[in-house]
Formats: structure tokens, C-alpha cells, sequence
């Protein structure tokens, strides 16, 4: 007979603490080894899940901490694991963990605020590494990277915003380059860059909120393109960009709780990208995230634009933009 699909009416807080705190020690897995070249994103998805559900303590800090400062590189940057090359986007996660556990001084801070400002083109753009990949998710990386760490004067703002604006497309959305197609995980990055170098009167807010919320579907989900499946993760990528835009109330909230909810793993804990799938830790943050965007009781705030909790921006001194 059919198995009872148990569904979960609420957070299971303490199953996706459980779930989280189990993944080191995974290593019979496949899937830990296939995934180590993104280690530390997975460490930073998992912290501020923790973070943001009461439970920043479940990870033992001191290891946390020696484990991000043994990534940085000669280069200054940061690895996605031991021995691996410098990349952007690791250099945030890790850049990220250590603001979360207030030990960023753990670090050497002048070299890696080199490393990022050497990422950038003449033309504005930025690599993700040394090997020139161009995307505008890079761009929103390093002025993410560089205001955490209070030094956007490292960069040519006015280069990096003509270019990020050449990435916007006729539909209102962004594009990963100039002339790509609109992808919601880009509008996350180019309207989170904007929002940090106080660019947001160059967008269209209600285009783009209407591009937005259109990727909403009949079972409340939102997926990251039209005609494209609904998915956990998309509840931050577009979520956020809402609350940038302060058009959160364009959506059907119950229905996307509802939603993330039901992808909920309610036996392991972990959260999927949709009911029945396989958790992991990139969907379980984003799952908690965007329930804390649409005001979950229980969930600490989370900044739309760092997706960090309110509390660790309020305490670096940055304002948060959450607005629901
Ligand atoms: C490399 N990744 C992806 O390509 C995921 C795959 C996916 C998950 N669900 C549907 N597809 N896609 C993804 O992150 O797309 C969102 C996106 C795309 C472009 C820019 C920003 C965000 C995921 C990892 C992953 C792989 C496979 C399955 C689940 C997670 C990933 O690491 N994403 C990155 C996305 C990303 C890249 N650069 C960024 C800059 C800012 C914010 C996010 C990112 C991330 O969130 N870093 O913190
Ligand atoms: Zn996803």
C-alpha cells in the first residue's frame, strides 16, 4: 500500500539542527567527496542555518575558525577546501563564517581585500579566479565581500555599476553577462550589489517585482525561470529580491511556507528542493531563509542582501534592508 507521505506543519528546528551537525562525518558518503571543492560554502550554508534558527553554538567555533584560516592562499583568497586554488566566491564564504563567529582578525585582512580588488576588469566586470571567468554574480561577491569587511574604497564603484546595468534585460530581470538571459539567481546578485553600493534607483522596481512574483506557480512554489520547475532554493533567490525591492507582499505567502515545509526531510531533517527529493545542506539554508524573509515565527531575521542573520550586520554595523 502506498507509504503515508508524512508532512511536516512546521519547522522540525531540531532535526536540521541534528541533520546539520551530522554532515562532517558523512564520510562514507559519496556525495561528501563529490562536494569538496565547495566545503567551505557548505560550512557558511549550514552555520547560518544554525545561526538563523537559535543554534549558531551546534558547531564546535574554535574548529570552524582554524578550519577557514588554513583556506587562505599566498594569493590572499580563499580555497573551497585544503590545498584547493583561490576563488571569490570562497572567499566570501569564508569571509562570511568568521563575521557570523566575530573572529574575522583571524585572518590577514589587507591580503585579502588585494586578492578581491585584483578580480576586477578594466571594463568594471570581475573574475571569479585567476582563470578569467566574467559573471555578474562575481561582481556582487566582491562588493559583498568588501563592504562586510568595511572597504569598498578597494574598487572602481562607478566602473563596477556601468557594467552590472549592462546586464539588465528588457523583461526587468539580469542576466549572469550582457545580453544573457534574465535568471532570478542573477536579479538576487545585481539587485544585492546595487543595494550595497546604494544603486537601486537605476531598477525598475515594479518591472522587475512583476518578473519576479510571476515565479510564483499553483503550488506556491517559485522557480528561477519561467516555465521552470518550482524549487526550495528559488524561495531565497527571488524572496530576497522582493525584499530588496520591498515587494514581499506580492506573493502568496502562506502558500510558499506551506511550500518549504513540505520539502522538509521529516525523518532525517534537512530540507530538498521539493517534497520527496534527496535534503542537502544548499536547499536547508535557503529553505530557512526564505521562511525567515516571510516572517516564520521561531527565525531570527535574516539580511536579504548578505543572507546573514540582522543580528550579525547590526553588530558589524551595517543596516539591515530586510523589509517584509
Ligand atoms: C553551484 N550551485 C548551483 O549551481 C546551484 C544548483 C541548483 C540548485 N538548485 C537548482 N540548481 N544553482 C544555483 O545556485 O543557482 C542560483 C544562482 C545562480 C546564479 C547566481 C546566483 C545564484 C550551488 C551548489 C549546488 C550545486 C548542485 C546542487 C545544489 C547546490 C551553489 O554553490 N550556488 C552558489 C550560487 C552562487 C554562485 N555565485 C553566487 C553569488 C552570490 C550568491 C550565490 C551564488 C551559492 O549559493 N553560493 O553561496
Ligand atoms: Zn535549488
Amino acid at each position: 500500500m502506498a507509504t503515508e507521505e508524512k508532512v511536516a506543519d512546521h519547522l522540525l528546528t531540531d532535526l536540521h539542527v541534528k541533520y546539520i551537525q551530522s554532515l562532517d562525518h558523512r564520510k562514507e558518503d559519496l556525495e561528501y567527496w563529490l562536494t569538496e571543492h565547495l566545503r567551505v560554502s557548505g560550512l557558511y550554508w549550514g552555520l547560518t542555518a544554525l545561526d538563523l534558527m537559535h543554534h549558531r553554538d551546534a558547531l564546535p567555533r574554535q574548529e570552524v575558525i582554524d578550519y577557514v584560516v588554513s583556506l587562505q592562499r599566498e594569493d590572499g583568497g580563499f580555497g573551497g577546501h585544503l590545498h584547493h586554488d583561490s576563488h571569490l566566491l570562497y572567499t566570501l564564504s569564508s569571509i562570511q563564517i568568521l563575521i557570523t563567529l566575530d573572529a574575522i582578525n583571524a585572518i590577514d585582512i589587507d591580503k585579502v581585500i588585494t586578492y578581491i580588488a585584483n578580480r576586477q576588469n578594466t571594463d568594471g566586470s570581475f573574475t571569479g579566479d585567476v582563470w578569467g571567468e566574467v559573471d555578474s554574480r562575481f561582481s556582487f561577491v566582491a562588493v559583498a565581500a568588501l563592504s562586510l569587511l568595511k572597504r569598498l574604497d578597494a574598487i572602481d564603484i562607478p566602473k563596477a555599476v556601468e557594467w552590472i546595468l549592462q546586464c539588465k534585460n528588457y523583461d526587468g530581470g539580469f542576466g549572469n553577462r550582457p545580453g544573457s538571459e534574465s535568471h532570478a539567481g542573477q536579479a538576487y546578485c545585481c539587485l544585492g550589489f546595487l543595494a550595497i553600493v546604494d544603486g537601486l534607483h537605476y531598477v525598475d522596481t515594479d518591472l522587475m517585482a512583476w518578473w519576479l512574483c510571476e515565479r510564483q506557480l499553483k503550488n506556491g512554489g517559485l522557480n528561477g525561470r519561467p516555465e521552470k520547475l518550482e524549487d526550495v532554493c528559488y524561495s531565497w533567490w527571488v524572496l530576497s529580491s522582493l525584499s530588496i525591492l520591498g515587494r514581499v507582499s506580492w506573493i502568496d505567502k502562506e502558500k510558499l511556507i506551506s511550500f518549504i515545509l513540505s520539502a522538509q526531510d521529516p525523518d532525517l531533517g534537512g530540507i530538498a528542493d521539493r517534497p520527496g527529493d534527496m535534503v542537502d545542506v544548499f536547499h536547508t539554508v535557503f529553505g530557512v531563509a526564505g521562511l525567515s524573509l516571510l516572517g516564520y515565527e521561531g527565525l531570527k531575521r535574516v539580511d536579504p542582501v548578505y543572507c546573514m542573520s540582522a543580528e550579525v550586520i547590526e553588530r558589524i554595523g551595517l543596516e539591515p534592508k530586510y523589509s517584509l
